[in-house]
């Protein structure tokens, strides 16, 4: 029968399109609440309610140390921080609100850069 050969995807741009994502992410008027890390001191209940805490300075900490194996687990820390977003507030919310946009906005960019 035929061989089978899995087809490569090309990951050498990657690098280059997450730090694009990230720095988009980053000046979208919607990101404030998501530029630091969530101060549990002035967010009562977060650190209890909210087991994986991310946000977009830690991911570019985690992306300039080369800490992300491959776009996917750079996604998968983004969608951290609007599923994180989703569990602590309410959908019609200020914060709620900038978590929805946020997430239609990169879910949009990505699959522009990358499909
Ligand atoms: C993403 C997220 N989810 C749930 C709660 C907060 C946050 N973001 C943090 C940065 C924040 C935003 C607004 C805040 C705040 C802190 O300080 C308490 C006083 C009100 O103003």
């Amino acid at each position: 029968c035929a061989k089978k050969v899995k087809l490569a995807k090309d990951d050498t741009n990657d690098l280059a399109t997450c730090r694009v994502l990230l720095a988009e992410l980053e000046g979208h008027q919607d990101a404030w609440p998501f530029l630091s890390p969530v101060n549990h001191k002035a967010v009562p209940g977060y650190r209890k309610v909210i087991k994986k805490p991310m946000d977009f300075s830690t991911i570019r900490e985690k992306l300039a140390n080369n800490r992300y194996l491959n776009l996917e687990t750079f996604i998968i820390d983004v969608n951290l921080v609007f599923d994180n977003c989703e569990k602590f507030n309410e959908d019609n919310s200020e914060i709620g609100r900038a978590g929805h946009n946020m997430r239609r906005f990169f879910d949009k960019r990505w699959t522009e850069l990358l499909r």
